[in-house]
C-alpha cells in the first residue's frame, strides 16, 4: 500500500473510562462511555478542567487509565504503548523540532523506525505535497508561519498512518484570522483522508463549525453528545444552555426551560404580556442587536438574559438602557431542561470493565 493512501477509518468506543490522579481527589473523569463513528469529527468541548484533554491524552497513549475501557476497532487498546495504537497526536503548539526541516520533522518517526533515508525522504515529501507545503520541505519551523506550521505537524502525524488523530487546541496557538482559516482546511483535510478525528477545544464555536458529533463535558462527566444543531437546539441541561450560550435559562413552576435568545419577543412595558423585565445593556453587533436585561422576578442567579434582536427590528423600534419591557417566547421554542449529567453509582467489585460489546456504531454515524 502507498504510504500516503487513506488507511481504513477506525471507530472508538470508550467504555466506563476512568482517570483519577490522586486518591481521595474527585476523579478528573468519571466512568464515561462514548462511542465516535468511523470517519467522523467528534469535537470534546467543555469548561477548563472538566477532563477533556485527560480524556484524549488516555486515548492517544499519554495518560495511564485509572478504569474502564478504550476499544478501536473493537480492539481494547487500553494498555498499548501510544505508538502501538492506530493513534496519532497533534499538539497545541504542534511541537515541531526547529533545528530540523519540515521534511525532517515529518520523517522523523520513520528515522526512529529505521526506515531508510531515501525512503522516509520520499514519504515526508509526498505528505508535505498533500498539505501543500511540497515547495516549503526545507524551511525549518521558525521560517513558517503558523498555519504553515500547521500542515508540517499534520503530515507529521500522518506518517504513521493513524486511523484516528487527536488533536488538543490544535487551533488555540494562532491568531484570531487564521484560526477560522486553518479550521476550514482541518475539515477539508478529515474529509478527504475519511480519517476519524477526536478534536479538543474549549470554544463552542469551533465545535460548532467542526464537529459532527459534540461531546460536551462538565466536572468529568459528559453533559450531552449530539449533532451541532441538536445541541444547540436542544440543550439537554441548564450546563448545556449556559454553556453553549445564546440562551436565556428561565425558571418556570414546573422547572426550567432554555430559550435562544433570538427565538425571544420583547414589548415595551404596557404594550405587550410575558416576563418583566429591565434593559441593562444595548450592544450593536453589526447585523443584530444584543440587549442584556435584568428580570424583575427572579431568583438572583437567574435574573439575567438577553434578546438578540435583527438590526432592522431594533432601528424600527429601538430600546435603551433602563427601559422597562415584557419578554415572552412561542411555547414551540422552549426546551425543557433535564438535571445533566448523573454522577455513576461505583460499580460492584468484580465488574468485568468492558460492560458491553462494541456494536451498532452506526448510532452516531455522521
Ligand atoms: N497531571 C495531572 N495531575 C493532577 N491533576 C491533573 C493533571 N492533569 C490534569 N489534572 C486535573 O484534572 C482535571 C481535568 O484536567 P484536564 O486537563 O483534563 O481538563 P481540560 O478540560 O482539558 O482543561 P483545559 O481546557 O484547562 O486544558 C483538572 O481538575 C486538572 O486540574
Amino acid at each position: 500500500m502507498d504510504a500516503v493512501t487513506a488507511p481504513p477509518p477506525a471507530a472508538v468506543e470508550i467504555v466506563a473510562l476512568t482517570k483519577r490522579y490522586a486518591a481521595g481527589t474527585p476523579p478528573a473523569v468519571d466512568r464515561i462511555d462514548l462511542r465516535i463513528a468511523s470517519g467522523s469529527y467528534c469535537c470534546l468541548l467543555g469548561p477548563s478542567g472538566c477532563g477533556k484533554s485527560t480524556t484524549l491524552r488516555m486515548v492517544a497513549g499519554h495518560e495511564s487509565v485509572s478504569s474502564g475501557d478504550i476499544l478501536l476497532d473493537n480492539r481494547n487498546i487500553t494498555h498499548l504503548p501510544a505508538a502501538a495504537r492506530g493513534t496519532a497526536m497533534m499538539f497545541q503548539s504542534f511541537a515541531l523540532f526547529p533545528h530540523l526541516s519540515a521534511l525532517d520533522n515529518v520523517a522523523f518517526s520513520l528515522k526512529m523506525k529505521g526506515v531508510s533515508r531515501v525512503e522516509r525522504h520520499r514519504r515526508a515529501a509526498q505528505l508535505l505535497d498533500r498539505v501543500a507545503m511540497g515547495h516549503l520541505a526545507q524551511r525549518k519551523p521558525g521560517e513558517l508561519s503558523g498555519g504553515q506550521q500547521q500542515r508540517v505537524a499534520l503530515a507529521r502525524a500522518l506518517i504513521t498512518e493513524p486511523r484516528v488523530l487527536l488533536l488538543d487546541e490544535p487551533l488555540s496557538a494562532l491568531d484570531p484570522f487564521l484560526r477560522i482559516q486553518m479550521r476550514a482546511e482541518l475539515r477539508r483535510w478529515q474529509q478527504d483522508l475519511g480519517l476519524t478525528f477526536i478534536h479538543v477545544t474549549h470554544s463552542q464555536e469551533e465545535a460548532m463549525a467542526l464537529a459532527d458529533t459534540m461531546v460536551v463535558m462538565n466536572q468529568g462527566l459528559i453533559e450531552q453528545v449530539g449533532t451541532p444543531h441538536e445541541v444547540y437546539n436542544h440543550p439537554a441541561s441548564e450546563f448545556v444552555a449556559r454553556f453553549m450560550g445564546g440562551h436565556n435559562v428561565l425558571a418556570l413552576p414546573h422547572g426550567l426551560i432554555a430559550v435562544r435568545n433570538d427565538h425571544m419577543r420583547i414589548a415595551p412595558e404596557g404594550e405587550g404580556e410575558g416576563l418583566a423585565a429591565t434593559i441593562t445593556d444595548v450592544e450593536y453587533q453589526g447585523t443584530y442587536v444584543l440587549i442584556g436585561l435584568r428580570l424583575a422576578d427572579a431568583a438572583p442567579a437567574m435574573r439575567e438574559a438577553s434578546v438578540q434582536l435583527a438590526e432592522k427590528s431594533f432601528a424600527a423600534r429601538p430600546y435603551s438602557v433602563g427601559e422597562h419591557v415584557r419578554l415572552s417566547w412561542s411555547a414551540a421554542d422552549a426546551r425543557a431542561l433535564g438535571p445533566g449529567a448523573i454522577r455513576p453509582e461505583a460499580p460492584p467489585a468484580g465488574t468485568p470493565s468492558v460492560r458491553q460489546p462494541l456494536s451498532a456504531l452506526a448510532t452516531m454515524a455522521a
